[in-house]
């Protein structure tokens, strides 16, 4: 197998090279040749040591690197401020750490800020900051005088409407907005009405607020879809997103906002229905998923093997953090319970939980405190960790096994599905790898035609050699100075 086939480097070469000065004598040369290797060596120990702490092995010189170049989805010509933000939410955006814009933010949110305000239908790869775009969009439009709602944010799921809401309030931390969640069990029974200008929630509660009139919708002036294809699938969200859609005021004009990493030709048309004459910023299909994520599988022998591969993978699982998603709720409490019994430390997430205890996992795996995570599709859209480092197909995603597909003889992967569980990791430009388990024909067979719709090659690890694995993840990840490599072959040793 070729290692860094596909271009990934490490620190050192991205790194800036120091101009070197001659030096005027033999001992001044000796002297800074000393004193380069001393800095050398306490860069090196400085990083090896940060890393420890912080137990993750992000590279940062990338992301700098990755948004001047003209080529990545990070690049941006311009500066937040040419972007006609107001100063407030220019300190929020600061705040949380920005400096640059990203290539979707600097398209879209000059389209979205004009005035009249126009639909937008707007395209970007998995982690590459969509939801900056959309959030700064609601928090430009609501007057904070107003005590009612006037922008309305969906998601698929419970997890990602509290991941959003988390972003709306980081960012409006110099304004006076005022938030509420439309997400189960979260509003108490006998709720008066809501005074919050921005919610975020999920269609089936939203719709059921509106209808009880504690959300009441007359002043609403922004409508977002997060994962708009999600929502907007036929037998899937489609009909509960549109009635909310429906509860919307008449008389004026509603922007209509719609943001995804993926927009299958299936639902593209509706969406163009969903929001008329919008401005479109497309993805060619080739560019869809990132560079930024190496693709690899192990071919088990059979489903039990699956179960002995994933364990003897514990120890890498662990050096960052990972999430293994499997097809179904039973399949990720098996293999849970399982690795628990034996002593490893798992969680899962299903959406048989209930929302008080998906709010403790999630939360829980967010600040760091489980490593491995074991769920379903639940999480595979939009959650954004940025330990994450490693991904697990255990099971493929398939179209049959999908609540809203007819045909459940169809056989093909689902491809919307897998690039957007594999972008869990490799966010916002930094490095990430997933892993498949394929096991027979057919698995192998969906692999391959995934591999064929995403453009981006599968490359092979055998099962039984782990030191290939973890020298596949260093060279994806480290820079690894040479003291430090001996923490690599025993990465327990970082579990500090
Ligand atoms: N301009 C920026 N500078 C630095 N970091 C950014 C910027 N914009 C977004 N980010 C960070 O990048 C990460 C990914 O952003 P975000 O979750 O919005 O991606 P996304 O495009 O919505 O991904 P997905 O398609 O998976 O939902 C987040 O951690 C976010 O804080």
């Amino acid at each position: 197998m070729e290692k860094d086939a596909d271009g990934f480097y490490s620190a050192t070469d991205a790194s800036p090279s120091k101009p070197e000065e001659p030096p005027a004598t033999a001992s001044a040369e000796a002297e800074t040749k000393a004193k380069v290797d001393a800095e050398a060596e306490a860069e090196a120990e400085a990083e090896a040591r940060t890393d420890l702490i912080k137990s993750n092995f992000e590279v940062s010189i990338t992301l700098a690197d990755q948004q001047a170049d003209p080529n990545s989805p990070l690049f941006s010509a311009k500066t937040f401020e040419e972007l006609g933000l107001h100063q407030d939410l220019l300190k929020g955006i600061y705040d949380m750490g920005f400096s640059k814009p990203s290539k979707i933010q600097e398209r879209a949110l000059p389209l979205l800020l004009a005035n009249p305000p126009q639909n937008m239908i707007g395209q970007s790869q998995s982690g590459t900051g969509k939801t900056a775009a959309f959030v700064l969009t609601m928090l430009s439009r609501v007057d904070f005088s107003k005590n009612a709602p006037q922008a309305i944010c969906l998601a698929p799921g419970r997890e990602l409407a509290r991941q959003i809401m988390s972003v709306v309030v980081a960012m409006g931390k110099f304004t006076p907005v005022q938030t509420e969640y439309a997400i189960r069990d979260h509003l108490p029974r006998g709720t008066s009405k809501v005074t919050a200008q921005i919610i975020v929630g999920t269609p089936g509660t939203m719709i059921d607020l509106v209808r009880r009139r504690v959300i009441d919708v007359s002043e609403v002036k922004v409508f977002v879809l997060d994962e708009a294809d999600d929502l907007l699938k036929q037998d899937g969200l489609s009909d509960q997103t549109l009635r909310v859609k429906n509860m919307l005021p008449k008389n004026k004009q509603v922007q209509i906002v719609l943001f995804s990493a993926t927009f299958p030709d299936q639902v593209r048309n509706f969406a163009n229905k969903f929001a008329p004459n919008a401005n479109r910023i497309e993805l060619q299909k080739t560019e869809i998923s990132v560079d930024n994520i190496r693709q690899f599988y192990m071919d088990c022998r059979d489903e039990e093997h699956k179960y002995e591969v994933l364990v003897s993978l514990y120890n890498l699982l662990t050096i960052g953090q990972s999430i293994i998603f499997c097809q179904h709720r039973h399949t990720a409490d098996r293999i849970s319970q399982r690795m628990t019994a034996e002593g490893h430390k798992v969680a899962s997430l299903h959406g048989a939980k209930d929302a008080s205890e998906r709010d403790a996992i999630i939360d829980s795996f967010r600040e760091g405190r489980e490593k491995v995570l074991i769920t379903t599709n639940v999480i595979a859209r939009g959650i954004d960790i940025l330990q994450v480092n490693m991904v697990v197909n255990y099971d493929l995603p398939l179209l049959s096994e999908r609540g809203d597909w007819k045909n459940k003889d169809d056989t093909r992967p689902d491809v919307e599905t897998y690039i957007h569980r594999i972008g869990r990791t490799g966010r916002f430009g930094r490095k990430g790898i997933s892993i498949n388990f394929v096991h027979d024909k057919r698995t192998w067979a969906y692999m391959e035609e995934i591999e064929k719709a995403t453009g981006k090659q599968i490359i092979r690890i055998e099962t039984n050699d782990l030191d290939e694995m973890e020298e596949v993840r260093c060279s994806a990840f480290f820079f690894i100075p040479p003291l430090f490599r001996t923490f690599l072959r025993f990465p327990s040793c970082l579990d500090v």
